[in-house]
């Protein structure tokens, strides 16, 4: 379980952009996080996986306070927290299945991260992740010969190298074309379900949102004025957290739903 408890973040002397947010998140829920640009959504990630520093709350998951570990504890907690990236964040000339084995980094020693010699059982679980996602056959391909699609994959199967209890994706869609952008969220969708793995997702697109998670958090001026199933999510709730500031197309119809009830992957 990931537990945020009154949750503050200030930048420098900035005025707060997170004021005190609490979340529960229990079992495989697949939860989308929305709110208009500079809701907060990126840093509420970002403290979570402590790439940002909290300045106050506490954050736990399975019973671990994250907030405060340094050094290798902060390490091996780390490693229990999967990120997926709007940009990939791949190492664009080493191979995907370099790049998949890259998740295993905070496990291997340094003698083995440096030969690259990876544990047999690394290497079998990297390829059974990858034919789940659909590249298994690119293993050997540079990751900057995949499309963006494919390489969000890569960057999808990293994360679960982890073994990851929470996985955290930051606008996984936002550099994707709309269909593909589809195919990924329905990928997220079908892992949480069968890794059992509680996932996040900032994501601008509430359409995809409303389809593909359960549960949707919104956030304005780093309040969280929204957490609700998406049946709830209504016009009063779009408005309260975009009102006067953006309007997301197609916001708060029922979009994609041709294929939502599988993955093609
Ligand atoms: N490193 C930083 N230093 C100072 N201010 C920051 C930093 N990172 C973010 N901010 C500010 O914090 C606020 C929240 O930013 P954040 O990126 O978390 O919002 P967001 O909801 O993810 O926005 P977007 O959807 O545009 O990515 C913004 O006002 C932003 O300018």
């Amino acid at each position: 379980m990931l537990e945020i408890k009154n949750l503050v973040k200030r930048y420098g002397r900035d005025k707060a952009v997170l004021e005190g947010l609490d979340l529960k998140v229990e079992g495989n829920s697949v939860i989308s996080i929305v709110g208009a640009s500079g809701a907060g959504k990126s840093t509420m990630l970002r403290c979570i996986n402590r790439l940002v520093e909290p300045t106050s709350g506490s954050i736990t998951l399975n019973g671990t306070e994250l907030v405060h570990l340094k050094g290798a504890d902060l390490r091996r907690a780390r490693r229990k927290i999967g990120m997926v990236f709007q940009g990939f964040n791949l190492l664009d000339r080493l191979t995907v299945m370099e790049n998949v084995l890259a998740g295993r980094l905070g496990y291997v020693n340094l003698y083995q991260a440096i030969t690259r010699r990876y544990p047999q059982a690394d290497i079998e679980r990297a390829f059974m992740l990858m034919e789940r996602v659909g590249i298994a056959h690119y293993a050997n391909k540079r990751a900057d010969e995949l499309s963006g699609g494919e390489r969000q994959r890569v960057g999808v199967v990293r994360a679960l190298m982890q073994e990851p209890e929470v996985l955290l994706a930051d606008e996984p869609t936002a550099s994707l074309d709309p269909r593909t952008s589809e195919q990924i969220m329905m990928l997220l969708q079908s892992l949480a379900s069968e890794l059992s793995l509680p996932v996040l997702i900032n994501i601008h697109n509430v359409a995809q949102a409303k389809t593909y998670t359960e549960r949707i958090v919104g956030l304005r001026h780093g309040k969280m004025i929204f957490d609700g199933v998406p049946s709830d999510f209504n016009k009063d709730a779009l408005d309260a957290i975009y009102g006067g500031i953006e309007a997301p197309d197609d916001a708060i119809s029922d979009a994609p739903s041709e294929e939502r009830a599988h993955d093609p992957a």
